[in-house]
């Protein structure tokens, strides 16, 4: 058995004696804590290299909605748990009340992180990720890869704000006598963004819970857009599933309703639930015995995941291109966060309302205003101009950026082949190709070496900054590909 096998067999063991379990409601508590897995009998864990990694799979095929999952109460590591368990943690952080809860909550876990093997969350601890590629820890030629000012503008607020909530909770891990690596801001920035990738929603603290083996389920994004109006108004009624409908039959699948999460009417396929006192988690689709089985963590633009979670979607169904209007077109004052391109390509309603009225001529603006606002066609000169503007517009925005389309393409593919250690020769190629980008990343993290077979060796620094120039790259092709050809808006309506 391989150290790494060995350590989540040992975490699985421990989480067992939680009280966590896959098995189904009516199992007994005490055949549930006498076995030697928590998984087993929904799930198991795996690597799925294609989506996320180290992930949760099916051991049997999985009915839609049902529960897969449960974590008791208990079980979740909170501030408030950990504050239960240390008196002087406590105390010191009753001094503190200016800290956020996120702030609180890293505090808490490098706290717990120092005590190492005397944690009692120790098998727990030992199984998070080592690193992470959140916007926070992106360096300044990562950010520069971004190109798009709303990124890198987003990637330069998460660094500041990180440095920030890091300055301020010095003096109280300084109080904790945490030891002297914890205090670094590499550790903040570790702790920050388990914190961030890791936590689930929890109605009692707003910095969310740690959630041992419910955090092993990757994501998928919702598909809201498949579903209507009257579906989600529908499925806000019933914003918890009461506890007696935990337990389901195949005959009731289709009179079952989706999860819900009442605060944001995001849908949810997991919530802590107060009737059982635990964290319950549900497949939110059929799953085949074998399949990666995943999670909706929300409804995210891939910036947003690489901010919070440091991965992004190859096909992001929540995906958005912001758009810059000019004042004078943006007539009903559409809030900015409106006005963008979708995933599919076509312009969202607030883009389409207000360039369906800016394209006609300003006396027939008042006649036509309120089929502009209900999203109803104006005329067929209407929808080319429309169409017009647009394509002008994503046009411009391609030019201004400082690579094409095809350059990222082979920067990708160059990308790809320095990971895999390429020969010398084929390094000076693709130099040729994107020389001043590479160029900057040898500077950045001051390395360029090669073996005695001529083969390409990059240090540990630039291995670890080549993963978040990859996603940067990936993400404003992504970008690109997005704009680069707006759909007609009116197809289909
Ligand atoms: C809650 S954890 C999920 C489990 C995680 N893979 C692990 O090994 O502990 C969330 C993290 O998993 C990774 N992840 C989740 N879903 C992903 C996806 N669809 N594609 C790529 N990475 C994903 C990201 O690193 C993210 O920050």
């Amino acid at each position: 058995m391989g150290e790494e096998e060995e350590s989540v067999g040992k975490f699985l063991k421990w989480a067992t004696k939680l009280g966590i379990t896959d098995a189904p409601l009516d199992t007994l508590d005490s055949e549930i804590q006498t076995v030697s897995s928590c998984l087993g009998k929904s799930l198991f864990v795996s690597e799925f290299p294609d989506a996320g990694g180290r992930g949760l799979g099916a051991t049997r095929d999985l009915r839609k909605h049902e529960l897969i999952l449960r974590v008791p109460k208990s079980a979740l590591m909170t501030s408030e748990s950990l504050m239960l368990k240390d008196q002087k943690l406590s105390l010191s952080i009753k001094r503190y009340p200016h800290l956020s809860s996120t702030q609180i909550l890293s505090v808490c876990l490098l706290a717990e992180m120092s005590k190492a093997k005397g944690s009692w969350w120790y098998p727990y601890l030992k199984q998070l990720p080592r690193q992470y590629e959140t916007l926070s820890t992106f360096s300044h030629f990562e950010i520069q890869a971004l190109q798009v000012d709303d990124a890198t503008w987003a990637a330069e607020r998460a660094v500041s704000k990180a440095e920030m909530e890091w300055n301020e909770a010095i003096p109280l891990m300084r109080e904790l006598e945490l030891r002297p690596q914890l205090l670094t801001f590499k550790s903040w920035l570790w702790s920050s963004a388990t914190v961030s990738s890791r936590t689930l929603h929890i109605p009692w603290d707003s910095a969310g819970c740690f959630c041992p083996v419910g955090d092993l389920f990757n994501y998928a994004a919702p598909g809201m857009e498949s579903y209507s109006s009257e579906e989600i108004a529908s499925w806000t009624q019933t914003s918890t599933l009461d506890s007696s409908s935990l337990e389901k039959s195949a005959s009731d699948e289709e009179l079952e309703v989706e999860h819900i999460d009442g605060d944001s009417l995001r849908l949810t396929d997991a919530g802590y639930e107060e009737q059982v006192e635990a964290y319950c988690f549900y497949a939110r689709r059929r799953y085949r015995k074998g399949e990666q089985v995943l999670l909706g963590y929300g409804t995210y633009t891939n910036l947003e995941l690489l901010e919070h979670y440091g991965f992004l979607l190859n096909a992001n169904p929540n995906e958005k291109v912001f758009i810059q209007m000019e004042q004078n077109i943006n007539f009903n004052s559409w809030p900015k966060d409106s006005i963008y391109i979708q995933h599919d390509g076509k312009p969202s309603f607030a883009l389409l309302s207000a360039l369906c009225l800016w394209v006609t001529p300003p006396k027939d603006r008042k006649s036509v205003g309120h089929l502009a606002y209900s999203g109803k066609q104006l005329s067929a000169e209407n929808e080319v101009s429309i169409m017009k503007w647009l394509r002008k517009k994503c046009e411009a925005l391609l030019e201004k950026l400082p690579s094409s389309i095809e350059t990222d393409g082979l920067l990708l593919t160059s990308i790809e082949k320095m990971q895999n250690h390429t020969s010398i020769q084929e390094v000076k190629k693709m130099i040729s190709a994107c020389e001043v980008e590479i160029g900057n990343f040898f500077e950045s993290t001051n390395s360029q070496t090669f073996d005695e077979v001529g083969k390409f060796h990059l240090s540990s620094k630039a291995r670890r900054s080549i993963e978040r120039w990859k996603l940067a790259v990936q993400w404003r092709l992504r970008t690109k590909l997005h704009v680069a050809l707006p759909i007609d808006p009116l197809v289909g309506r």
